[in-house]
């Protein structure tokens, strides 16, 4: 089994980067994680990252004139490593056209909400102000619009009574932590693809919200 070369891209704590590395870490995982890199000097993923044993680089983005000259440094940090495969978490910078068409179809994210509702930012403390009762978080694909590329996978998570920004939050990592190895895992085995901008699976999802396993 070919594991594809991956780098995580944080600009802050990095729960979720430690969740993939994790699961990575399992030997049937089809991606080996190779490269965290951030745009902040200061992440406290960077610090969860060496003691996971994972190269680390540091790009910061103030440190460039333009988001493009700041682009370009990371592709080239990407390619000098042999990277294949790109997981945004919890990476706060908008990427330009050029960055996110030359990563087409390698490149993904997780976002605290069930997309396209709450796209952008503070999207638990806007659910919270229009009352819904069920929130979540979303893997998709990066595409130049932020937060509109296809959906690979999408978790949900009731809304309580009494429920604060921080409770939300709290409830929905939980849940970003289980999907986002398992959508990594899908498109990097070719369970879901990405056919003409949307994504397809070679199992069907069933009710409990798991894939169908051949012959279960
Ligand atoms: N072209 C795209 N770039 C990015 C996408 C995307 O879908 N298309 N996803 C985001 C992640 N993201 C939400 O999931 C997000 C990240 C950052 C921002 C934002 O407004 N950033 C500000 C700076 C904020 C900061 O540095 O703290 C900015 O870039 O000016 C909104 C949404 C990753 N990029
Ligand atoms: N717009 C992107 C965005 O808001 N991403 C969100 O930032 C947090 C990062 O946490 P982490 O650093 O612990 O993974 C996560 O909740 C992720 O969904």
């Amino acid at each position: 089994m070919t594991r594809r070369r991956v780098a995580i891209l944080i600009s802050g704590r990095g729960s979720n980067m430690v969740s993939l590395i994790e699961a990575a870490r399992a030997g049937a995982f089809p991606a080996e994680i190779a490269l965290v890199v951030s745009n902040r000097p200061d992440a406290a993923g960077l610090d969860r990252a060496r003691e996971a044993g994972i190269a680390t680089c540091v790009i910061d983005h103030k440190a460039h004139p333009t988001r493009e000259d700041f682009e370009h440094a990371m592709d080239a940090a990407l390619a000098s490593r042999g990277i294949a495969f790109i997981c945004l978490a919890g990476f706060m910078r908008v990427l330009t056209d050029w960055f996110v068409e030359r990563w087409a179809g390698r490149m993904i994210n997780i976002h605290p909400s069930l997309l396209p509702l709450y796209r952008g930012t503070h999207t638990h403390r806007r659910a919270l102000a229009d009352g819904v009762l069920v929130h979540g978080c979303t893997v998709h694909f990066v595409v130049p619009e932020l937060d509109a590329g296809p959906i690979i996978a999408q978790a949900a998570v009731p809304v309580v009574p009494g429920d604060t920004e921080e409770s939300l939050a709290t409830r929905v990592i939980v849940q970003e932590h289980r999907l986002y190895p398992q959508a990594l895992r899908m498109i990097c085995d070719g369970t879901a693809r990405l056919e003409t901008g949307r994504v397809v699976f070679s199992r069907p999802w069933d009710a409990s919200g798991s894939l169908h396993s051949p012959g279960s």
